[in-house]
């Protein structure tokens, strides 16, 4: 089958590098292959409520360094079980028709879906009723399966190490602790590698439920040490052992209602009421997923759409290009959400953490 005309859109929490995606997908589809692209706005969202726009050559040049995605993006709009508010009441409907119905009167050929796992799991029961769909793996937390690494991360990570820099210098000159709350709700990848890379000295991550009182007895080790400053990097889906998540809100339209955050101030209080040592807390939260790609960003989510195209143009639907080593592989979306990829616990990076003197709380 000769593909024509592709639609892409982006779902799920923005991320640096979907307009990179955006850019190479747009770039290729028309310089290599003479298609024609239209992007639906604000994810499935745009789909159900049929707007889209055509996206010309034009249109995409110069948004490869912008944050963001100039379609916009939803993390509520699931076609299958949509949100609709009616007299202040929810209530979902399957909407997934109306996506189908979309699909098909834009005449595209193919979809391109650039999103995380909510996404990827939307896209694969639409490939299975019959949609010729295609993945781009997108997220901060870089916890999809099936792939080294998503795009998206990398920056967050940039950023996250950026403000663990900054805060050394106030809690060096303060001689406080500080505890710095990155994102992560299951998967502790931001808080692993921005606390390596910004020399955290305790670093919790979900994957590690943490022993406070050992937090307490390390800080207050390195004060007997000579070092009157700690810096304590916290995922927001840390919890202390036999304890839960801190749950800062309820989305209530989401698959995952639960939205983290403050498990920061918990681990403050308790190192100030349990040893004395002054703390101040910080949490990066959305400052994370803003603002312009790394450059590893912008290449890699060149590559991912640029490979996104040619996937359609094979006819290989069903999969995403996946990066593995320094290759990028078609992989099936179904091998990404077949499970969370979290920390193992036998992962390198916790040892080399442990042999910098970083305490993971265990
Ligand atoms: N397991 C699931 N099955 C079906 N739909 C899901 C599932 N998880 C999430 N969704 C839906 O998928 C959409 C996007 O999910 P989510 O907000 O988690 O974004 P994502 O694509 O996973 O990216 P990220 O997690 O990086 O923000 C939401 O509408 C959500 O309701
Ligand atoms: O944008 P929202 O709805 O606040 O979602 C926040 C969540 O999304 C992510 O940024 C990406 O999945 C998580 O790290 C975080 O827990
Ligand atoms: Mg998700």
């Amino acid at each position: 089958m000769q593909i024509k005309k592709i639609g892409i859109l982006s779902a799920g929490g923005d991320c640096p590098g979907i307009n990179a995606v955006i850019h190479a997908v747009v770039k290729k589809a028309i310089l290599d292959h003479n298609l024609e692209v239209i992007g639906f706005l604000d994810g499935f969202q745009g789909m159900v409520e049929k707007r889209w726009r055509k996206l010309e050559y034009n249109d995409v040049s110069g948004i490869m360094p912008l944050g963001g995605t100039i379609l916009g993006t939803s993390n509520k709009a699931n076609p299958f079980r949509y949100p609709v508010w009616e007299n202040k009441e929810l209530h979902f409907e399957d909407r997934s028709e109306q996506v189908i119905e979309t699909y098909q009167e834009t005449g595209i050929d193919a979809l391109i879906c650039i999103g995380g796992d909510g996404t990827f799991h939307i896209a694969q029961r639409f490939f299975e009723k019959g949609l010729n769909v295609i993945g781009v793996p997108k997220t901060i937390d870089n916890d999809l399966n099936g792939t080294d690494l998503t795009f998206g991360f990398d920056s967050a990570v940039s950023v996250a190490t950026e403000a663990i820099d900054r805060i050394h210098t106030t809690a060096q000159s303060h001689h406080r602790a500080m505890v710095i709350e990155v994102m992560g709700r299951y998967a502790g990848w931001i808080a692993l590698e921005s606390g390596i890379a910004g020399g955290g000295d305790v670093i919790l991550i979900p994957e590690i439920p943490f022993d406070m009182e050992g937090v307490c007895r390390f800080l207050q080790k390195r004060i007997a040490a000579g070092k009157r400053f700690s810096i304590v990097v916290v995922a927001e889906g840390a919890r202390p052992k036999g304890g839960d998540y801190v749950i800062q809100k309820k989305v209530v339209e989401s698959h995952d209602q639960i939205r983290l955050g403050g498990i920061s101030y918990l681990v403050g209080q308790e190192i100030e009421a349990r040893t004395g040592i002054e703390t101040r807390v910080v949490i990066l939260g959305h400052l994370q997923r803003g603002g312009s790609p790394t450059a590893f960003d912008r290449i890699l989510a060149t590559r991912f759409g640029a490979e996104a195209v040619k996937l359609a143009v094979q006819g290989k639907f069903g999969y995403f290009p996946a990066l593995i080593g320094q290759e990028i592989q078609p992989m099936p979306i179904k091998e990404a959400i077949a499970s969370l990829k979290t920390v193992p616990l036998d992962h390198p990076l916790l040892d080399v953490a442990r042999s910098m003197g970083t305490y993971l709380g265990d």
